[in-house]
């Protein structure tokens, strides 16, 4: 089970410009584990992340999530699957400023079936104290462990973390990483992260490195170290 992609392609094309995004990616991501994404600026980490968590849909190849091949989903499914399956994190939290910790966290659980506990959820991440605060009142740091407890609450099966301490000093940055690797234990959660920071490899499972829309490297990792521990670059 976990997520397999098969021979997945993705061009873009932009008026006669045509950009190989992804090419022949093969990979498998069993559950419960953290992979770590590297790779250049413009190498397609970002579209292996949207093709798998069904923002943006693959050219050819294939691509399953535990049963459910994505290709053969419509669009109908497709949204379903991200909305009920997938929780995604960016470098730029997204949160919305006119709402609370709590009420921002709120959004992320509309239309899930089975929402994880707010209560629990707020105590988990640290930010019981905060939850009525509004995101200008917060840290960078602070703002992303919302943004995690967002992506949470509706209790993903996955989460997509798209250079989610890109923002963040090294500090911060470890703590949030430390919150990933929570997650992934405390709730079995399959967790990918894209980043430009090799040190998070050590801490992951498995690292995959992309160049030029191929998956270049896919090695494992026997002894993935504790977040705090990474060597920061
Ligand atoms: N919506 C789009 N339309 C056209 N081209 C795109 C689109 N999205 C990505 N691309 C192109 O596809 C290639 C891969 O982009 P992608 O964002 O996946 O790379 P990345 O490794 O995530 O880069 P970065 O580290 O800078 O975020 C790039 O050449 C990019 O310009």
């Amino acid at each position: 089970m976990g997520i397999q992609l098969n021979q997945v392609s993705k061009t873009y094309k932009s008026g006669e410009v045509e950009v190989k995004a992804l090419k022949d990616a093969t990979l498998h991501v069993p559950d419960a584990t953290i992979t770590t994404i590297l790779g250049p600026s413009g190498s397609g980490k970002s579209t292996l992340l949207n093709v798998i968590g069904g923002i943006d849909r693959h050219d050819s190849g294939s691509i399953s999530f535990n049963d459910k091949k994505l290709e053969s989903l419509k669009e109908k499914q497709l949204t379903e699957y991200r909305r009920e399956s997938v929780g995604f994190i960016f470098q730029q939290y997204n949160l919305i400023p006119t709402l609370t910790v709590k009420e921002n966290i709120e959004v992320g659980k509309e239309l899930s079936k089975q929402p994880l506990d707010m209560e629990d959820i707020l105590e988990k991440v640290g930010m019981v104290d905060k939850q009525d605060k509004f995101p200008s009142q917060l840290s960078g740091g602070e703002q992303q462990r919302v943004a995690i407890a967002r992506a949470l609450i509706k209790n993903p099966q996955v989460l997509l973390c798209d250079e989610p301490t890109g923002a963040l000093d090294e500090e911060t940055g470890k703590r949030i990483l430390s919150l990933l690797k929570f997650v992934n234990e405390t709730y079995q959660t399959t967790v990918l992260i894209i980043t430009h920071n090799h040190g998070i490899g050590e801490m992951a499972h498995h690292v995959i490195k992309m160049k030029s829309g191929e998956i270049v490297e896919n090695y494992q990792n026997d002894t993935p170290i504790d977040p705090k521990k990474v060597s920061w670059a």
